[in-house]
């Protein structure tokens, strides 16, 4: 079997007709298509406006590319979503031949432009994600942390909120008024020392939570190609958590120059980062390491320390899977107290434990950021 070229899969895209007629190409432009774990991945970028149309017409071009001959024994699934940019790019670009054969996951080369090229973010250094294998880890609150550590090491930081279904940054940076436009960009907010920006500043947060594929990836897509962040060193990106096809389509369109995968001590966390780092290592974006979150609980009275969920799981997952332990935050009221009152810990209580847990988090990642920036 050969994988299919970009003339292919626009040739079965043709055939999915609007009730007006035109076909979804004269409204969407095929932008990124990858072979992962069997599953054909597409990716049609539209414009905002045309989103809502398109999408009744996603399971017939799903019907449609299941049907291109070659989908075969190597493609079990097809899946195809929209990314909405602020206006549709223009279709088309030379049929190209197929991908070098390899691996579970293959952007498949499609001429015309892949996925992680272009200048999306000019001015930016670097652009390093926070991801996790599952919710409620604590990826949010060490992503602010991080950030503002960074920043507390000279280096000139932007955090950009992608959990798009529970923007927590405008809450944890003390965050209320919507950013200012300047040439009908956004301009990101000034806090702690680094730029922000979320998805929470221009939507009430109980909205986000309920949007559905597309229109989570065009509010994406605005938070990447609207925002003029000016010059930075690093950007830090608090991914969605999980990994499923938004964070996978998020990572494919910043180039990534590293991820640190969050986890909790207990197995079950443990297990969901390995699905991280592999979901990274397929997509070729280095894995700079592991952060252990709620490591261990310090008891604010009298100090000892407990290690609630044995202690050493994610130090020894990390060498396990042969990626750096970048350290552990201990379990603190105080943590969840600064994030919950809007001054991250780092910068509140530089010198209390979790500030120097997160100061010492922010040095080994800020001696990676410089080393890459150089
Ligand atoms: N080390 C810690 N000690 C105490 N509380 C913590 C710690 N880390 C996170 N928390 C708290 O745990 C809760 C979940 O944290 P957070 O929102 O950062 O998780 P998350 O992984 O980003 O979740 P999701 O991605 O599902 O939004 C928050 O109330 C936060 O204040």
């Amino acid at each position: 079997m050969t994988d299919p070229t970009r003339m292919q899969i626009e040739q079965a895209l043709r055939q999915v007709r609007a009730p007006d007629g035109t076909t979804i190409l004269d409204h969407a432009a095929l932008d990124a298509a990858t072979l992962r774990d069997g599953t054909l991945h597409v990716a049609l970028a539209t414009s905002r406006a045309a989103a809502p149309l398109l999408e009744p017409l996603l399971p017939q071009a799903e019907a449609a590319l299941r049907a291109l001959p070659g989908i075969g024994p190597g493609i079990s699934a097809v899946s195809v979503i929209l990314t909405a940019h602020r206006a549709a790019p223009p279709a088309g670009g030379a049929p190209q031949g197929a991908a070098a054969q390899g691996g579970g996951h293959r952007p498949l080369n499609l001429g015309g432009g892949g996925a992680r090229q272009g200048p999306l973010l000019p001015g930016v250094g670097v652009v390093i994600a926070v991801a996790s294998g599952k919710g409620g880890v604590g990826k949010s609150t060490t992503a602010v942390n991080l950030a503002v550590g960074l920043g507390m090491e000279g280096l000139r930081v932007g955090l950009l909120d992608a959990d798009i279904h529970g923007p927590s940054l405008p809450r944890m940076l003390g965050l209320r008024r919507p950013p200012e436009l300047h040439e009908g960009r956004m301009l990101p907010l000034d806090a702690w020392g680094i730029k922000a920006m979320s998805i929470g500043l221009l939507v009430d947060e109980r909205q986000a939570m309920i949007w559905r594929g597309p229109m989570v990836m065009g509010a994406l897509g605005q938070l990447l190609g609207d925002v003029e962040w000016g010059a930075l060193d690093v950007l830090v990106v608090d991914m969605p958590p999980g990994t499923g096809d938004a964070q996978l389509t998020l990572a494919q369109k910043i180039a990534l120059a590293g991820a640190i995968v969050v986890s909790t001590p207990q197995d079950i966390a443990l297990l969901d980062a390995r699905r991280g780092v592999t979901m990274f290592r397929k997509m070729d974006v280095p894995v700079l390491g592991i952060v252990e979150n709620m490591s261990y609980f310090c008891c604010p009275n009298c100090g000892h320390r407990t290690d609630l969920f044995g202690h050493g799981g994610a130090r020894a997952e990390a060498e396990a899977i042969g990626v750096p332990f970048l350290g552990e935050i201990p379990l603190l009221a105080d943590i969840r107290a600064s994030a919950d009152a809007g001054a991250p810990v780092v910068t509140a209580a530089p010198d209390s434990p979790a500030g120097q847990a997160y100061r010492a988090l922010a040095r080994t990642v800020g001696a990676t950021v410089r080393r890459l920036v150089s």
